[in-house]
């Protein structure tokens, strides 16, 4: 399947939404190139996204995240997994609203912890209580997922194949155009 357009398709939501593997799963039903801003990141700065984190703070590795986001949604033709936190500066919110068609994954606090709990590569949730803290990221990031997205999916009672096939026709009746 494939679309009549070849702006980007850009998948934004929190950490455990499922961008990175839904957006895998789409690139291979579309027949495009799939990036992962998280990976890019990592191949960038040669050491994982942790080590950057350890080295320069959050307000390092987001000027990092910045200056990715900006590479990658300039390309055309490709399905763009972001990191969680991408849509926190006002700069990428524009980034992205002007450069391709968002998706927001949606799901609730338990499935997001559920499906992040056993991973130890997200630095934000090396904390006492990492459920507590998704949901404060959840209050705090949701308007911010809402104001940049052009379709939301719940994501939270079906299985990763079918959250792929429910977005593919979305994507074909959005009428977004650039
Ligand atoms: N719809 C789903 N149902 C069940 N499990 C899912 C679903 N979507 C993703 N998962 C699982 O949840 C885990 C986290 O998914 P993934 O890494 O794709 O999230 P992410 O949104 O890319 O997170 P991050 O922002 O931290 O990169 C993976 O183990 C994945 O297999
Ligand atoms: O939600 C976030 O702020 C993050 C999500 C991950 O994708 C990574 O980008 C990083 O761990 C930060
Ligand atoms: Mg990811």
């Amino acid at each position: 399947m494939s679309l009549p357009h070849d702006l980007p398709i850009i998948l934004v939501g929190m950490m455990g939404a499922g961008k990175t593997t839904i957006g895998r799963g789409l690139a291979r039903a579309l027949g495009r190139e799939f990036l992962d801003l998280d990976h890019e990141l990592e191949a960038r700065c040669g050491v994982r996204i942790p080590t950057i984190f350890e080295i320069e703070g959050e307000t390092g590795f987001r000027k990092r995240e910045s200056a990715a986001l900006a590479a990658c949604v300039a390309r055309r033709g490709i399905v763009l997994a972001t990191g969680g936190g991408a849509v926190l500066a006002e700069a990428n919110r524009q980034a992205l609203k002007t450069s391709g068609i968002i998706v927001y994954l949606r799901a609730n606090v338990d499935e997001l912890y559920r499906r992040t709990c056993r991973d130890r590569n997200r630095p934000l949730l090396a904390t006492p209580n990492p459920r507590a803290t998704l949901a404060s990221l959840l209050t705090q990031r949701e308007p911010l997922y809402q104001e940049v997205a052009d379709l939301i999916v719940e994501t939270g009672a079906m299985p990763v194949p079918t959250v792929v096939k429910t977005i593919l026709p979305l994507l074909q009746d959005c009428e977004k155009r650039l």
